[in-house]
């Protein structure tokens, strides 16, 4: 599509070391925060144009222990004016961390739209080596262009994490990982014994559900466990035991070693699907050439998962489309 078909997205920005220089490209403490214009940021990240249509606003220019209730105010009018206008799908904050949970909870509770508002900085400066800037920000502009953000409340987007504005912080003074929400990862807490709810109902994104009462038996999965040197004999021992799926507790991202590929290959052709789940117990495995991504579960979810896929049907499309 044109340019011009693309969601519209408005940077304000107010600086931050996502908008740091310094005369050193190993410095990622000592910089000056602030110093890089909003144009500036955007000419370093010229994808933003494949998924927005994007304009920058500067708004301030300064670290974040300097963002005062005048510079929020006037932020958070400015944004209500820009997402009332119809081409603007969403708006994207560049902010220093510091004080960005501040500025976006603020925001969380100011702003009344559905769009998006999303919050973005960085822990090095944009002349560092490997500067998280960039990166975060086309995360951000993405989630700002996105339907899937909508009716979200204000989000913080920071190391390929989406926070809620609400609930997260910084937890770390120099760290990349430093926003965390952790304990409102949680549902919930009891408080007193009473129980004490940190959302309202929400399900699991595209959970599945089964009807299981015509069901008397599961077929049969196994989980094969990744480390170095291992290779295809497990596999297809499993196979020809009578496995009818296997899920695969794969080092990293879910990587099948070389030496296994043609096994796995060969079980998928005969219509036995291999889930490539995770054994670091966290993240969610992505879609490669190989298997089937496991999607957010973990190995052993994966299989009691697979069993019931399977009770269901065989196509190998449809098998793929729980997990992936
Ligand atoms: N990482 C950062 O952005 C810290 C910076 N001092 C600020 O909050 O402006």
């Amino acid at each position: 599509a044109e340019p011009a078909d693309k969601p519209g997205v408005t940077i304000f920005a107010t600086g931050g070391t996502i908008a740091g220089s310094s005369k050193s490209n190993t410095d990622t403490t000592n910089y000056t925060s602030g110093d890089i214009g909003v144009q500036q940021l955007l000419d370093a990240v010229p994808e933003l144009e494949d998924v927005a249509t994007v304009t920058g606003e500067q708004i301030a220019n300064t670290g974040s222990s300097n963002i005062d209730q005048a510079i929020l105010l006037k932020l958070s009018k400015a944004i209500n004016k820009q997402l009332a206008t119809p081409d603007t799908h969403g708006v994207v904050v560049t902010h220093g961390t510091d004080t960005l949970e501040e500025t976006g909870f603020f925001l969380d509770l100011t702003v009344d739209s559905d769009k998006p508002v999303v919050m973005v900085g960085a822990m090095r400066p944009a002349t560092a080596i490997s500067a998280d800037g960039p990166f975060n920000l086309l995360e951000a502009v993405t989630l700002a262009a996105s339907d899937k953000a909508m009716g979200r409340g204000a989000m913080i987007v920071i190391n390929d994490r989406i926070g809620s504005a609400f609930y997260t912080t910084k937890t770390n003074a120099i760290m990349l990982d430093t926003f965390k929400a952790i304990e409102q990862g949680y549902l919930g807490a009891f408080v007193s014994s009473q129980p004490h709810f940190y959302y309202e109902p929400a399900e699991p994104t595209n959970k599945p559900s089964f009807d299981i009462s015509n069901i008397d038996s599961l077929p049969k999965v196994d989980i094969l466990y990744g480390y170095q040197d291992a290779e295809s004999s497990l596999l297809t021992a499993a196979i020809d035991n009578g496995a009818k799926g296997i899920v695969l507790a794969s080092t990293g991202n879910g990587s099948v070693p070389k030496r296994m590929e043609e096994a796995v290959k060969k079980a998928m052709a005969d219509g036995i699907p291999v889930i490539r789940s995770t054994r670091t117990g966290n993240g969610i495995v992505s879609p490669k050439e190989m298997g089937i991504g496991s999607g957010v579960y973990n190995p052993q979810k994966a299989r009691i998962l697979l069993m019931l896929v399977l009770s269901q049907t065989d196509d190998m499309e449809k098998i793929r489309g729980y997990f992936e």
